[in-house]
């Protein structure tokens, strides 16, 4: 961005981890950035404090009463913004014509039809929601290109990938032998497989590295997140499956690597803080500050690397599965996942049943999608993948 006209940012998801670190960059540099928008789903107190903050023209809830409530609310302090109702509202915040930028974080399916509304509109889309770009693939891909959208990596391995090539990415087919992605392992990568089965919803939220949303920190314990990751990585980057590969990490200091062609390796580091790649997803293609303390590499202790053991993370190499299968696998793997994830943090399915659950559903569910379905089509199908996932839960508890 240059010039003196500010960037209009649309935040879907600004109550959510992402959204949080989103306002804190934006807040930074109120000469370059406007929080423009701000969504919310139900926590009604996180936004309307976010509205206090950054004043943003226009508000909204996808839950209506949640809306009800914040507008009330913001009266209340004698704020005039006006607040939007329903999962509508996010499309037509998304593809506004006033919206210069959209961070897409909301988590799971539930974000799709937004990221498209904003891909279509030609918007700079910051994508965090990866779960879109997994359920939406080759349909999400094609509303970026016939939209004009720029589309931005946030989720920190795919900023890694992007920040080690280059601009033109018409190069990258040429340029890329494979990539890896790199995994934190979660809290139990030490962890006796066998004790798994027992595991609490605090003890999987309780990441190393990085503090997140419940269910992404649920997906960083299956390992889940990793594949949901690959399948991410296939589109971002137009990569072949078998160019795709993962490796646990554990200090989360190598966000991932690009290894070229001619076998040179680049990768790109950092401290684990989703503020760098929020601020470069905001600046691209310059560079502003993040507040991420600066990388000190005498501290660290060593930086390793194992390789991911399918008896500790079977979820992990459904990935591959998933993108070898009919189109819409991946979106039955991501429908069920999330049912089984949510069965789990509400304590009515056990840890080690969430890959069951995912499995199962991938077995019994079957897509038949064309090859490049309309977005209805994919929504039908992640509603008739949750019923699967869903009547599995209950069966798993019998
Ligand atoms: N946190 C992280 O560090 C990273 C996250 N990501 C990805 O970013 C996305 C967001 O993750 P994170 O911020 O951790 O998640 P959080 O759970 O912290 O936040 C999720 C956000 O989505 C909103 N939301 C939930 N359900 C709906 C719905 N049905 N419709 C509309 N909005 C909804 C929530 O609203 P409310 O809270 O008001 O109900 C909240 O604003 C995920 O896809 C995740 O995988 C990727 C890389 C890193
Ligand atoms: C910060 C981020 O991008 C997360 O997706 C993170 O990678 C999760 O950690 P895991 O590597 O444990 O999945
Ligand atoms: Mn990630």
């Amino acid at each position: 961005m240059g010039g003196d006209k500010k960037l209009n940012v649309v935040v879907l998801g600004a109550t959510g981890s992402i959204g949080g670190s989103t306002l804190d960059v934006l807040a930074r540099h109120p000469d370059r950035y406007r929080a423009w928008a701000l969504t919310g789903h139900t926590r009604v107190e996180e936004l309307a404090q976010a509205c206090l903050q950054h004043r943003p023209a226009l508000a909204a809830m996808s839950d209506e009463t949640s809306a009800r409530l914040l507008a009330e609310r913001l009266r209340a302090q004698g704020l005039e913004i006006p607040v939007l109702a329903g999962p509508q509202a996010l499309c037509d915040l998304a593809s506004h014509p006033q919206a210069d930028a959209v961070m897409a974080a909301v988590v799971g399916a539930a974000g799709l039809p937004a990221c498209i509304a904003a891909a279509r509109a030609g918007k700079r889309l910051m994508l965090a929601n990866k779960e879109a770009l997994v359920v939406g693939g080759a349909t999400f891909m094609q509303a970026v290109e016939q939209g004009g959208a720029l589309l931005l990596p946030i989720d920190s391995e795919h900023s890694a990938i992007f920040q080690c090539l280059p601009e033109d990415r018409t190069t990258w087919q040429d340029r890329i032998d494979h990539i890896v992605l790199t995994a934190s392992g979660g809290p139990f990568r030490q962890r006796d497989p066998e004790t798994l089965h027992a595991v609490t919803p605090a003890q999987a939220c309780a990441h190393p590295n990085w503090v997140m949303g419940r269910k992404i920190s649920v997906d960083s314990a299956t390992m889940m997140n990793k594949a949901l990751e690959v399948i991410e990585a296939r589109w971002l980057f137009g990569l072949a499956p078998e160019q795709i590969r993962v490796l646990i990490h554990p200090q989360s200091i190598v966000h991932s690597m690009v290894v070229c062609r001619d076998q040179s390796v680049l990768a790109q580091m950092g401290t684990p803080d989703m503020r760098v790649p929020i601020a470069y997803g905001l600046s691209f293609p310059q560079r502003v500050t993040s507040g991420a303390a600066p990388l000190d590499l005498l501290a660290l202790g060593g930086l390793t690397f194992e390789a991911p053991l399918a008896s500790r993370f079977p979820g992990l190499f459904l990935a591959w599965e998933a993108l070898r299968g009919p189109t819409g696998t991946t979106a039955v793997l991501n429908a069920a996942n999330e049912v089984a994830v949510q069965a789990f943090l509400e304590e009515r399915l056990r840890f080690t049943d969430i890959h069951r659950v995912v499995a199962d559903t991938l077995a019994g569910c079957q897509p038949g999608l064309s090859a490049l379905p309309p977005v209805e089509d994919l929504l039908e199908l992640d509603l008739r993948a949750r019923r699967h996932a869903q009547a599995l839960v209950v069966a798993q508890r019998t």
